[in-house]
C-alpha cells in the first residue's frame, strides 16, 4: 500500500509499545509515513488532568476541548482508529489521551491479582513516560488501548504529537518521571458524598451497574485511592474541589442530594505561564453576594469569595463560588468583575458556559471554573509557543 503523509514538513520515527505490540505492528501496521507539522515539532505542551472515576474528567475534557479547538473540527476519535478508541483529537489543535490506555493488566489480570485500576502495579509508569516524553519532542507513538468495554489491552493507536497533549486519568501526577513532563496540572477534588452520588448515576444510567455492585467497587477502591489517587493533588497547578454548600444547614442540603455545591478554584502562586484569576482586587479577601438587580438568584442564593491562602504547603490564591445560577447568560455580571482570565474578547466565559448550557455544572462553580482554566491552558500554550518562536529550541532537543 502506498505510503500516505498526514501532514509534512518532519517525518518521524514511531516509537513502539511492548514486543507484543511490535508483532501486532508488523502484521497490521500503519499504511502512511508518520509526519509532524511544524508546531509539532517545536513541542508540544502536555497538561495532565488528574482525578477518580466518576470525577468528572469527561465532563471538563469537553469544556476544555471547546475552548481549545475553537475553529477547528469537533472532537473526534484518532483517524481509521479502533472503535474501543479513548482518544480524541481536536484538529490539529490538541489530543486527548486516557492513561486507562497503560493500563498493563487487564480487567481478567487485575482480578486475578486481586489488584484495582488504581494500584500503580496495574500500570505501566516506564511506558509511559517513554511515550509521553517522545510525543512532547515531537514524535509519533504507537500507544495502546484499554478497551473499556471488553476489559481487554486492545492493538495500539497512532498518537502524533499535537499542539497540546492533554493527558486525563488516574495517576497523571503519580510518576516523578511523568510529572516532570507536565507543563501544567489540574486536580478534580469531589468530596466523598457528591462523587458516589455522580459516580452511581453515570454507571447505573450508562454502564448498567447495579447499585450494589457500584458501592462494592467504591469501597473496594478507597484504600488505593487515598494511597495512589489524591496524594497528586499535592503537585497540582490548580485543584477544583467541589464540597457540600453551606449556604443550607446540612440536613436539608443532604435533602437535596447535593444538587447545591461550593466549589473552590485552588490555584497555585508562581507557576510559569499561570496568573492566577482573582474578583475584585488581586490579593486581597473579598466576600461577595451578587444576587441583587443585576443577577437573579432564587433560595439559596450565590456567594462568591476570594482570597490568599495557604495549600499542602504552597501559596495559592482562592476563587469559591457557593450556590447556583438561575440565568446562565446573567453570569456576564460575574464575569465583568472577575481579572485574569484570559479571555480574547469580553465576556467570553460567559459565552462558553452558554454554549455547553447542557454539559453538568454549568449552573455552578464546576462549570465556571472548568472554562476558566481552560481559558487558562490556552493562554499557557500561547505564552509557550511565542517564546520558543522568540527562542528556538536547539534541533537536537527536538530530532
Ligand atoms: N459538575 C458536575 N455536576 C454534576 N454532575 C457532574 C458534574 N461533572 C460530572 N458529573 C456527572 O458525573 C458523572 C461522571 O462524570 P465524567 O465526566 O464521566 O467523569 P470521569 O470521566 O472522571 O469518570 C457523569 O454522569 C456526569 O454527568
Ligand atoms: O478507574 C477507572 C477509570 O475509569 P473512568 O473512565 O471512570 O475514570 C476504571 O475503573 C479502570 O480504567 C478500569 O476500567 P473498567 O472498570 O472499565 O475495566
Amino acid at each position: 500500500m502506498a505510503a500516505r503523509s498526514l501532514s509534512s514538513p518532519c517525518t518521524t520515527t514511531i516509537l513502539l509499545s511492548s514486543g507484543r505490540w511490535r508483532r501486532t505492528m508488523r502484521a497490521a501496521a500503519f499504511p502512511f509515513r508518520v509526519s509532524c507539522s511544524a508546531a509539532a515539532a517545536r513541542g508540544t505542551v502536555v497538561i495532565g488532568l488528574a482525578a477518580d472515576s466518576g470525577c468528572g474528567k469527561t465532563t471538563f475534557v469537553r469544556r476544555l476541548t471547546s475552548v481549545l479547538g475553537a475553529g477547528t473540527a469537533a472532537a473526534a476519535p484518532p483517524w481509521g482508529g479502533n472503535p474501543g478508541s479513548n482518544t480524541l483529537v481536536v484538529g490539529d489543535a490538541a489530543t486527548v489521551i486516557c492513561l486507562d490506555d497503560y493500563h498493563s493488566l487487564d480487567r481478567a489480570g487485575r482480578k486475578e491479582r486481586g489488584v484495582t485500576a488504581l494500584d500503580p502495579r496495574a500500570n505501566d509508569f516506564d511506558l509511559m513516560y517513554r511515550q509521553l516524553k517522545a510525543i512532547k519532542e515531537g514524535r509519533a507513538v504507537a500507544k495502546p488501548i484499554y478497551n473499556h468495554a471488553t476489559g481487554l489491552l486492545d492493538p495500539p493507536e497512532l498518537i502524533t504529537p499535537p499542539k497540546i497533549l492533554v493527558v486525563e486519568g488516574l495517576h497523571p501526577m503519580y510518576d516523578e518521571r511523568v510529572r516532570g513532563l507536565l507543563d501544567f496540572s489540574i486536580y478534580l477534588d469531589i468530596s466523598s458524598d457528591i462523587k458516589f452520588a455522580w459516580k452511581i448515576q453515570r454507571d447505573m444510567a450508562e454502564r448498567g451497574h447495579s447499585l450494589e455492585s457500584i458501592k462494592a467497587s467504591i469501597e473496594a477502591r478507597k484504600p488505593d485511592f487515598d494511597a495512589y489517587i489524591d496524594p497528586q493533588k499535592q503537585y497540582a497547578d490548580a485543584v477544583i474541589e467541589v464540597l457540600p454548600t453551606r449556604l443550607i444547614a446540612a440536613a436539608a442540603a443532604d435533602d437535596d442530594e447535593g444538587k447545591v455545591l461550593r466549589v473552590k478554584l485552588i490555584m497555585k502562586e508562581g507557576v510559569e505561564h499561570f496568573a492566577p484569576a482573582y474578583l475584585f482586587d488581586e490579593g486581597s479577601t473579598i466576600s461577595w453576594i451578587p444576587c441583587g438587580r443585576k443577577l437573579s438568584c432564587s433560595y439559596p442564593g450565590i456567594k462568591l469569595s476570594y482570597f490568599p491562602d495557604t495549600y499542602l504547603g504552597h501559596e495559592v490564591s482562592v476563587l469559591e463560588m457557593d450556590g447556583k445560577f438561575d440565568k446562565l447568560d446573567e453570569l456576564i455580571y460575574v464575569e465583568s468583575h472577575l481579572s485574569n482570565l484570559s479571555t480574547k474578547y469580553y465576556g467570553e466565559v460567559t459565552q462558553q458556559m452558554l454554549k455547553h448550557a447542557d454539559f453538568p455544572g454549568s449552573n455552578n462553580g464546576t462549570g465556571l471554573f472548568q472554562t476558566i482554566v481552560g481559558l487558562k491552558i490556552r493562554d499557557l500554550y500561547e505564552q509557550v509557543v511565542a517564546e520558543r518562536v522568540a527562542s528556538p529550541p536547539a534541533l537536537a532537543a527536538v530530532a
